[in-house]
Parts: C-alpha cells; sequence; structure tokens
C-alpha cells in the first residue's frame, strides 16, 4: 500500500447493526502490515463493547460515546482526529468505525470541513452489508439506505451464511439502491486491502452535489437545528447494577430504534441468560456483550444478529463483570431490563 503525502487517509466504514463492521476493522489491524493504523469507533450506547472487542492498542484508539458520530458527535470526532495528527508517533491511516445506525455522509462530511479538509484525505466510504439480514425493506429505515447508496465499496459479508442465489440477487437490490462501484464478496470481513484501503475512491463532487440538492434530512451538523437530545443515563457511574436510558437522537428515534445497556456486577446464571436470550421482546434486532457468568471461569462474549447468536469464550484479562447492550425496534425496554434482572445469579 502507498501511503499519500497529502493528508491523513480516513476511510469511513458503515453499515447496518450487526453487519460485520467491526469484525473487518479486525481484519485491517491484524493485516495491516507496518501501516500504523489508528481507528476511530462510535459505540451504540456507551459502555465500551466494541472497544473491547477490537484488537487494537489502547493508544491507536479513541471510542466515541455518549452519541450518534452522524449527530452529536461531530465534534468530538474533528477532536479526536485532530489529537491523533498532533501525536508525535506518526499515524499513517485512520478508520472510523461508525454505529450501525448512523448515517455515513455527515462522517464523511466531516473530513470536509474547516478543521480536517487541509489535514485528512477522505480515501472512501465502506459499506459493509449482511448478506444473511440484509432486506429492501429491513426496518423501513432511510439510514439503512443511505449506508448503502452513499459507500463507494461495499462489501456483501457473510457469504457463509446464503446460497449462491441468494447472493445473486442480493447484489441486484443493492444495485437498485447503487447503481455503481465495487461490490465485494467476503466472510468475516476477509477482503484484499488493497481492494479498500488508499483506494481514492472518494468521489468528492459527486457526494456534496448529491447532498445539498437532497432535502433528506440527515445532512445536518450541531447548527443545523435539529433537537439533539441528551443522554439522560438514569444513573450514577458507582458501579452499582444499572442501566443507562438513552434518549437518542432524531434520526434513530424517528425511525423507531430503540436500546438498553445493560452493565452488572454480579454474575449471571446460565440458564436462565439462556432462556432469557430465547425469550428477547419481539423487536430487539441486535445484542452483544460481555458476560460473566457464575457458571464459567471464562469472559463469554455472545452476538446476536437477526435470529443468529454467537458464544465465544476468552480469558478474562480485567475485573469480572457483565456488560450488554440491545438494539431494535419498538421493543419493551422494561420487560427486557426485568427479565435481566432476574438472570443475576
Ligand atoms: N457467519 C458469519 N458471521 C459473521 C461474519 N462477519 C461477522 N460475523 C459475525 O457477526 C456478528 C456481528 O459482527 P460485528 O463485526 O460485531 O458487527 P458490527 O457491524 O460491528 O455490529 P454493530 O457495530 O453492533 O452494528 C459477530 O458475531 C461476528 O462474528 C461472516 O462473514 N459470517
Amino acid at each position: 500500500m502507498q501511503i499519500q503525502e497529502r493528508g491523513l487517509p480516513v476511510t469511513v466504514i458503515t453499515g447496518f447493526l450487526g453487519s460485520g463492521k467491526t469484525t473487518l476493522v479486525n481484519h485491517i489491524l491484524r493485516n495491516n502490515q507496518g501501516i500504523k493504523t489508528a481507528v476511530i469507533v462510535n459505540e451504540f450506547g456507551d459502555i465500551g463493547i466494541d472497544s473491547e472487542l477490537i484488537v487494537s492498542t489502547e493508544e491507536d484508539m479513541v471510542e466515541l460515546e455518549n452519541g450518534c458520530i452522524c449527530c452529536t458527535v461531530r465534534d468530538d470526532l474533528v477532536q479526536a482526529t485532530l489529537r491523533i495528527l498532533e501525536r508525535d508517533q506518526k499515524v499513517d491511516y485512520l478508520v472510523v468505525e461508525t454505529t450501525g445506525l448512523a448515517d455515513p455522509l455527515p462522517v464523511a462530511m466531516t473530513f470536509l470541513g474547516p478543521e480536517l479538509r487541509n489535514v485528512t484525505r477522505l480515501d472512501g466510504i465502506i459499506g459493509v452489508v449482511d448478506a444473511e439480514n440484509f432486506a429492501p425493506t429491513l426496518f423501513n429505515s432511510e439510514t439503512a439506505a443511505n449506508q448503502i447508496a452513499y459507500s463507494d465499496i461495499i462489501l456483501l459479508n457473510k457469504t457463509d451464511c446464503v446460497e449462491h442465489e441468494a447472493l445473486e440477487r442480493l447484489e441486484g437490490q443493492i444495485r437498485e439502491l447503487k447503481e455503481d462501484g465495487p461490490i465485494l464478496r467476503t466472510e468475516y470481513g476477509r477482503v484484499d486491502l488493497r481492494m479498500i484501503l488508499d483506494v481514492g475512491v472518494f468521489k468528492l463532487e459527486e457526494q456534496f452535489a448529491e447532498a445539498e440538492t437532497e432535502e433528506h434530512g440527515h445532512v445536518h451538523g450541531p447548527d443545523c437545528g435539529h433537537d439533539h437530545h441528551e443522554h439522560d443515563h438514569g444513573h450514577s457511574h458507582d458501579h452499582h447494577d444499572h442501566d443507562h436510558d438513552h434518549h437518542h437522537h432524531n434520526h434513530i428515534e424517528a425511525e423507531g430504534f430503540t436500546s438498553i445497556s445493560l452493565v452488572s456486577e454480579r454474575p449471571l446464571a446460565a440458564k436462565q441468560f439462556e432462556q432469557f436470550l430465547k425469550d428477547l421482546p419481539q423487536g430487539v434486532f441486535r445484542g452483544k456483550g460481555i458476560l460473566w457468568l457464575a457458571e464459567s471461569p471464562e469472559k463469554v462474549i455472545f452476538h446476536l444478529v437477526g435470529s443468529r447468536i454467537r458464544i465465544d469464550r476468552e480469558t478474562w484479562d480485567g475485573a469480572r463483570k457483565n456488560q450488554a447492550v440491545f438494539i431494535g425496534k419498538d421493543f419493551d425496554r422494561e420487560a427486557l431490563k426485568a427479565r435481566w434482572s432476574e438472570c443475576l445469579a
């Protein structure tokens, strides 16, 4: 990979909930062969699960919490990028992972704004699409459609989960949202990095023109007059069992998405938690967590995407606790919270 002199190259990774963005970031970090890569990750919920799942040293990773990267944390994104640029140890490349509910265009435009345009170079927007769960009407989400429409390169991921014919149908559906640009099929985000990094695919004029002509409501900044709610966490940070109440930003709420983050310093009973996962309220689409099960000496990492659950085990390296986040559309958060409490051993 040839890194250009002009500005820090930036790749924005977008894609719907659970499509494989963090998996792709890890693939990049494991295969970037001597290219010093910093990662900025925007978490949905403020309990930092993604940052624990990314294979990066602490100093190379910045978490942006407490808000959506395409809305309220744009200033933080600017500041985080500037701090990365000011480091003594030179960084060659920046990867930004957005949440699964972020619109990529305002994120991209942050890099074209006055603070960053002379010091960074937006290389491209990579959109990860979940071959198992994607459907054009998935949640009827404009944000999900924008994630595809504004990507320069699409990774049709999780190809191991579907038949060959389904992939062709999916590519057709993606083409209806996005006429041109490569669609690369991947498993676990495994792609030749030369196909996606430092490829200079971001079409500045085109994207700007579209953004300016379209009144699609998501291309907004801190001063755009939208009502951006502050988070009401409903708890103190004093390490008791608690949940975090999120009053998300307009575009997330408007589309009916909701999330709940659950933290506990007591272990969960494995059997009860298994049942909890089986009986999740309707509307929960994504769940992820780092779990302390009373019966297990290991750290248990779980992912739920659609109807698929994946459990991995690792060795604990820090204090044991439970952290989980559930995201979906119009589900009963109180019911979920109550059921979680019942699982505590
Ligand atoms: N079978 C299969 N599973 C995959 C693939 N890529 C990712 N996964 C799994 O899908 C789940 C979600 O992957 P993540 O990389 O965390 O997805 P994400 O887009 O970062 O999720 P959010 O940030 O929560 O939106 C994890 O259990 C991954 O192991 C794939 O190609 N095939």
